[in-house]
């Protein structure tokens, strides 16, 4: 697999999250992030949009934050220049490529689609600007225009082509077939750039790339449109432990990234998010917690340590004696497995009643509960 580069859409695709708006400080903040965590190129926002949008660009352009900035636009010159304005070295040309959108969206034909990407192309290749040709809903077009499209985005002088899969209608096997064929004949460059309404952004991302594509587009926590877009934290993972290829990512930071984008976008990370949810490193399960405890790989697939987490061994319902032994252990409590078992009967109990896993005083109590019973007994056996 050849070298992969992340393109974050954060401040972009991930604001258009339908409610979200980042302040122009939380959006340099995370522009700030988004470099210290190595991304290749931060997908800014829209510069045409003017007023805060255009002020928090030129901001995050003007810290020289040593990664690429690249500004959104339509096929439109005035878009452009609004970029421009910006101070971006690089610029999205967005058009549809799908005949659904050029029909009913645009209300134009296949030759128009060609024309306004080939003249906006070539009006950014002239201000020296580093362009990606976006081809909207490109997972719906017709195939062979869609090869036409990014024949002549190549010849304009694009530098990559960005393949949508706007509506999130994919699944990875076609999409593998799609870039395959797309880099075969044309021999562009391609970033995938997948939406999750089926769940498959991540891993349609991933079969782009298998097939080739060298570009990556995604969010912070999957932010984006509708059900959102690939989750930065997935595919650099995914990238990492599934493919083995470490993009030098600084993965330590993750959890702080996350958790920063979710504060700012008002949309609270649940504990069970994928990469960096607060449980997603949480064990119980006596099984599991066993075989966690003499080894973390047993049940971890990376250490939590290194996306800025922490393991956690709960103590509940489906707990077994050696958790709980352990568990003890941490308080200078060397438990018989008598009493071990003693204390998981308990526990299992109160869990049930209180329909959760037991904090560690709640475990405290139920041993002193436990000492006292065995005293009394012993005292009633000895009459005293
Ligand atoms: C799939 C995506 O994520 S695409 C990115 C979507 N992001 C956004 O829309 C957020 C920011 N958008 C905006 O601020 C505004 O929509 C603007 C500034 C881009 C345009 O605003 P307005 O001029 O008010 O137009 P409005 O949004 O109502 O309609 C869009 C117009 O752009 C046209 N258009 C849409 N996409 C493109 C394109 N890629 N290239 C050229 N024209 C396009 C539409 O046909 C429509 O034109 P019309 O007015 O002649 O019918
Ligand atoms: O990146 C683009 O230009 C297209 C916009 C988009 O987010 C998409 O098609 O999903």
């Amino acid at each position: 697999m050849s070298n992969v580069y992340i393109v974050d859409t954060t401040l972009r695709d991930g604001e258009q999250t339908a409610g979200v708006v980042f302040a122009n400080e939380e959006k340099v903040q995370i522009a700030k992030m988004l470099a210290e965590l190595g991304v290749y190129q931060i997908e800014a926002g829209i510069p045409t949009m003017g007023g805060d949008e255009k002020e928090a660009i030129k901001k995050i352009c003007k810290l020289n934050l040593g990664v690429s900035i690249m500004g959104w636009n339509r096929a439109v010159i005035k878009d452009i220049e609004e970029s421009i304005d910006c101070g971006v070295d690089a610029v999205a040309i967005s058009i549809s490529t799908s005949d659904i959108h050029i029909k009913h969206k645009l209300k134009k034909d296949r030759d128009w689609v060609l024309k306004s990407m080939v003249v906006a192309t070539k009006f950014a290749k002239k201000h020296n600007l580093y362009v990606s040709v976006n081809a909207e809903d490109a997972s719906r077009s017709d195939m062979d225009f869609l090869i036409k499209f990014a024949k002549e985005a190549k010849e304009a002088g694009a530098d990559r082509l960005r393949y949508c899969d706007t509506v999130g209608m994919m699944e990875p096997f076609s999409i593998y077939e799609h870039i395959r064929r797309i880099i075969d004949e044309v021999g562009i460059d391609v970033e995938m750039h997948t939406h999750n309404d089926f769940g498959l952004a991540t891993a349609n991302t991933l079969a782009g790339i298998k097939a080739g594509a060298k570009y990556a587009g995604v969010t912070v926590n999957g932010l984006g449109e509708r059900a959102g877009n690939a989750a930065l934290e997935e595919v650099v993972m995914a990238l990492k432990y599934i493919y083995k290829n470490d993009l030098g990512i600084k993965t330590n930071l993750l959890k702080e990234v996350c958790e920063y984008v979710a504060k700012a976008s008002g949309r609270v990370l649940p504990l069970s998010k994928t990469i960096v949810g607060h449980n997603v490193f949480a064990h119980e399960s006596g099984i599991h917690t066993d075989g966690v405890l003499k080894d973390s790989k047993t049940y971890e697939s990376f250490s939590p340590e290194e996306v800025g987490l922490q393991r956690q061994i709960l103590i509940g319902k489906h707990s077994g004696r050696n958790a709980i032994v352990a568990k003890f252990k941490e308080y200078d409590i060397d438990l018989t497995p008598e009493q071990a078992e003693e204390i998981l009967k308990r526990v299992r109990s109160l869990s049930v009643q209180l329909k959760r896993s037991l904090f560690d005083k709640e475990l405290i109590y139920l041993y002193n509960e436990m000492r006292e019973e065995k005293i009394k007994d012993v005292n009633l056996q000895n009459n005293i």
